[in-house]
């Protein structure tokens, strides 16, 4: 049977990085991407400003939204301060499947929480379940339609604090108008757009950083 884009870009991680070595994760997929297939990781461009925002953040709890093959999960998940934890939502079970072993084979197990479901279901149990307190940061790179209504469920169920960070992929391609128009607008958000390009291509894309003034 036919093997998927998923599979193929896990096996040039088994193939290529070293187990255990998150950066050598980060850059067989981004080869696999540039050289062999493109696929929807935030990529080397994005991820380099990614990786800024996260080291200046110094982030005890962060919350990703939309795993996809867990590209981005490594890539935090490698800057992150010892007993710092990142939970990861992914909808899809065939793509939490993937980023399930790609977590392992950079051996960032005991950071990553990987759930299978949808941001609807799981940020209201965020509290209770994961026995989160407060986001210090959020990486948004899910359906884009749902970037606005889950920023008002993280703010209704009291997730967010004076200073939280929602970083969101996409704003530009494929775009999230309603989001951007939202947090750029709030009086309740300092808005800052990082412009870059779609990942592995010349179209301009950028990133929004939002912070949240309580
Ligand atoms: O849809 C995108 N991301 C959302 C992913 C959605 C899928 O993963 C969660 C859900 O299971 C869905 O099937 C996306 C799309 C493009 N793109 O160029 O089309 C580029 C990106 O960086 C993206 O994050
Ligand atoms: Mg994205």
């Amino acid at each position: 049977t036919q093997s998927t884009r998923p599979q193929r870009l896990l096996g040039a991680v088994q193939k290529n990085a070293t187990r255990g070595d998150p950066r050598s994760v980060v850059k067989a997929i981004d080869e696999f991407c540039r050289h062999k297939e493109w696929a929807m990781n935030v990529g080397d461009e994005k991820g380099c400003i990614l990786d800024s925002v996260v080291s200046e953040l110094n982030p005890a709890t962060v919350l990703e939204l939309g795993t996809y093959c867990g590209y981005s999960t490594v890539r935090i998940a490698s800057l992150l301060p010892p007993h710092a934890k990142l939970i990861t939502l992914e909808f899809n079970p065939d793509y939490a499947k993937i980023a399930c072993q790609v977590i392992a084979w950079a051996g960032l197990e005991d950071k990553i929480q990987l759930v299978e479901g949808s941001s609807a279901e799981w940020i209201p149990k965020m509290k209770e379940h994961f026995g989160v307190k407060m986001l210090d940061l959020v990486f948004m790179d899910h359906w884009k339609d749902d970037y606005l209504p889950d920023t008002k469920l993280l703010e209704d169920c009291g997730l967010l604090r004076k200073g939280s960070v929602l970083l969101a992929d996409n704003v530009i391609c494929p775009g999230s108008p309603d989001y951007l128009k939202y947090v750029r607008r709030s009086p309740r958000y300092k808005s800052q757009y990082f412009r870059s390009h779609l990942e592995y291509t010349k179209a301009e894309d950028g990133l929004e950083k939002s912070v949240f003034l309580g």
